[in-house]
């Protein structure tokens, strides 16, 4: 997926599909060049049936002219469209192949055709076979190479139970087996939606688009009421302005530049989405990045590694080093959360510790909810590990005590940026684990860019205050919200979005669902549940949650290209009507030679000029539409002067020394 945004070999599919969207019902969805489509139609008219024949090459020249500019319009759409187009050819080559073995109830194979799976369906997938659908491993452990659809090589390992549960349908089992529970319909797999997504089928226009085109429709319509009524004030004047010129001087002042870049730049600023290895479910969902004040953000994974490890257990309270070691394990035997998993690692590389058990029991597993993990043994035995405070209250309601020890234990892993677990049996606490988590390099330099983009970035953990306070700390962010379950990321959202913020987040479990769901922008992991992918509207291929920073300065750059091109835009039309106007009036009106600040050599060729230049500034301006104006991050309030400021000036000026170069083209011509 890594190509560049400006790819030669799309230039060809481009030119043709540029004649076909000649279509007047596919320009309509364009009415500033449906109008000079319009223009177009009037003006060859006038080239044949022209009252004044002396005209008539002029006319053609001026039909021409304006061909050429729908043209360069409808190659701009095309253009941006084509990379999309391409990327989503090579995602459907991957769907087409497709068999699929099913089990029914009784447990029998059959093979059915991969597009007959319906949610709900189980079905078995071996080592070198495509997985059939989306859904999630009910049984097995395998490797998954997920290219086909991240573009990366690298395998990943899938199991059922924990975060790595789900599997995207294209993908391929590399070795073992698994057996999968089908989590999505025909025609609405993710595999699916990504092809619609990149192809644009989907693409509908977002409320900022949709403000802008009424805002460019409604100087279009003024625009066309200036030039309509411009020979009943001229005939005054004894001056007879020919209706092709007419057309021209419309055209001139309409704002044309925008009109035909405006849908590529919506549609690059998606591309370069993708190019990111993220899947923006829509365009609307990439523009609100644009507009994020407030992003809210995980602790562990996202600011740190995430691999939180398991490096040292401290028997507290008397206890021995062997009966802590003991009744860890019980606690963690079949904890599959990568904390869990590491404490059987460091317990099993203890030398002088062996792992036998005998306890019968249920075993309970960890939630954010209890922020708690353990068993609960026949004996009627309870063992639980889990954040301090939850283990204190534990030991509390089963009437025993925490001596000082365990706090001061538990503060000092805390101010290290650690996560202590307390291990009790009972009214009885055992010891302490340290789980060791480490801030990612470079977050406190990203956080300090989203500040000077005005950008409000608050941490949430499960964590207790001190961990919570210490890493905040380390990383930079500007707030933080210690022991915070799933239900309280959606207070803080909301209360946010209260006071009129944007939030983005990441997530990935299904915890996180209603709080993604939440979010004006939920960018969900691709090893996420499928539940959590539902809720959210981007997917990062990649997985990796300190993205959304990425994502959003994109989103910044779709914004800020297109306020940018169309303050071009207008400022453009601005210097084509000191072209034209000076041309039209000058012989009635010598006085107008004031206004004749470009000195142009002859009226026709002043208005040729101002056309030809009107023609030719899309396509100049075709790979910044796509690849987004140069960002640096700073207050929406600067970015906006220093924008009005080179886009606005550099609008006026442009067009005065390119016309004037055009202009001089002709009279050498000539
Ligand atoms: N496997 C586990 N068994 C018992 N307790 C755990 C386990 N994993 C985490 N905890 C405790 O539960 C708390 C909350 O964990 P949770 O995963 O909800 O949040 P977190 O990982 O600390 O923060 P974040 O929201 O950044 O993921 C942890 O701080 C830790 O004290
Ligand atoms: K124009
Ligand atoms: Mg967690």
């Amino acid at each position: 997926m890594n190509k560049s945004l400006i790819d030669m070999k799309l230039v060809a599919p481009a030119l043709k599909d540029s004649f076909k969207k000649l279509n007047p019902i596919v320009m309509i969805k364009n009415p500033i060049m449906f109008v000079v489509q319009i223009g177009l139609s009037i003006a060859l008219l006038y080239s044949f049936v022209a009252p004044d024949p002396s005209l008539r090459w002029f006319n053609i020249i001026v039909s021409i002219i304006l061909f050429v500019t729908v043209l360069f319009a409808n190659f701009a759409e095309a253009f941006a469209e084509g990379r999309g187009k391409a990327q989503a050819n090579e995602l459907k080559k991957t769907k087409k192949e497709g068999k699929a073995t099913k089990i029914d109830k009784n447990g029998t194979e059959t093979i059915v055709p991969s597009q007959d799976l319906r949610k709900g369906d189980i079905v078995l997938v071996r080592a070198g076979e495509l997985i059939p659908s989306d859904g999630e491993i009910i049984e097995g452990i395998a490797s998954v190479d997920e290219s086909a659809i991240t573009g990366e090589s690298a395998t990943v390992l899938k199991e059922s139970g924990g975060d790595f549960s789900s599997v995207t349908g294209g993908t391929k089992v590399i070795s073992d087996y698994l057996k999968i529970c089908i989590t999505s319909n025909p025609g609405e797999s993710f595999l699916d939606q990504m092809i619609s997504m990149v192809e644009g089928a989907k693409r509908q226009k977002t409320p900022n688009e949709i403000a802008l085109n009424t805002l460019l429709i409604s100087l279009t319509l003024i625009f066309m009421i200036v030039v309509i009524t411009l020979p009943f004030l001229s005939s005054y004047l004894g001056i007879e302005i020919s209706v092709p010129i007419l057309i021209a001087l419309l055209v001139c002042l309409i704002p044309t530049t925008i009109g035909g870049l405006l849908s590529a730049i919506g549609i690059a600023g998606m591309d370069r989405v993708t190019q990111f290895n993220v899947i923006a479910m829509s365009g609307k969902a990439v523009e609100a990045a644009g507009d994020i004040t407030t992003m809210v953000l995980d602790k562990t994974g996202t600011i740190t590694f995430g691999n939180r490890m398991a490096c040292e257990l401290i028997p507290v309270n008397g206890s021995s080093k062997e009966e802590m070691y003991y009744w860890t394990l019980i606690a963690s035997i079949d904890d599959e959360t990568p904390e869990g998993r590491s404490i059987i690692d460091l317990i099993k590389s203890t030398p002088d510790i062996t792992l036998r058990t005998s306890e019968k029991g249920e075993f309970i597993p960890f939630t954010a909810e209890t922020r708690m993990s353990g068993a609960n043994l026949q004996n009627n035995r309870k063992v639980r590990k889990g954040a301090v405070d939850a283990v204190k209250a534990f030991v509390i309601e089963h009437g025993g005590s925490t001596p000082q020890e365990v706090h001061d234990i538990a503060l000092n892993i805390s101010e290290q940026g650690g996560t202590p677990l307390a291990v009790a049996i009972d009214c009885q606490i055992l010891g302490i684990i340290h789980l060791k988590d480490t801030v990612k390099p470079g977050m406190k330099e990203k956080f300090a860019e989203l500040r000077s983009m005005g950008i409000k970035t608050i941490m949430c953990t499960g964590d207790n205050p001190v961990t919570a306070r210490t890493i905040a700390k380390e990383a930079g962010v500007d707030d933080y919200v210690a022991e915070c379950k799933p239900e309280d990321k959606i207070k803080l959202i909301k209360k946010e979005q209260a006071e009129g913020k944007l939030v983005a987040m990441t997530g990935d479990g299904t915890n996180d669902a209603p709080a993604l769901a939440q979010a004006d922008v939920g960018l969900v992991m691709n090893s996420g549940t499928s539940a959590a992918k539902e809720a959210g509207n981007m997917v990062d291929l990649d997985s990796d949650p300190s993205k959304i920073i990425q994502v959003v300065t994109i989103g910044k750059q779709l914004l800020m290209t297109r306020g940018s091109l169309t303050t071009f835009s207008i400022a453009n039309d601005i210097a084509k009507y000191f072209a034209i106007i000076p041309a039209i009036f000058m012989v009635a009106i010598p006085e107008l030679q004031a206004l004749n600040i470009m000195n142009l050599s002859t009226p026709t060729s002043a208005i040729l000029s101002a056309l030809i230049f009107n023609a030719v500034i899309i396509p100049l301006l075709i790979p910044l539409a796509m690849r987004g104006v140069a960002y640096k991050p700073m207050s929406s309030s600067r970015l906006l002067k220093r924008n009005l400021f080179i886009y606005g000036l550099g609008g006026v000026v442009t067009p005065f020394i390119g016309i004037k170069i055009i202009d001089m083209a002709i009279q050498f011509i000539m």
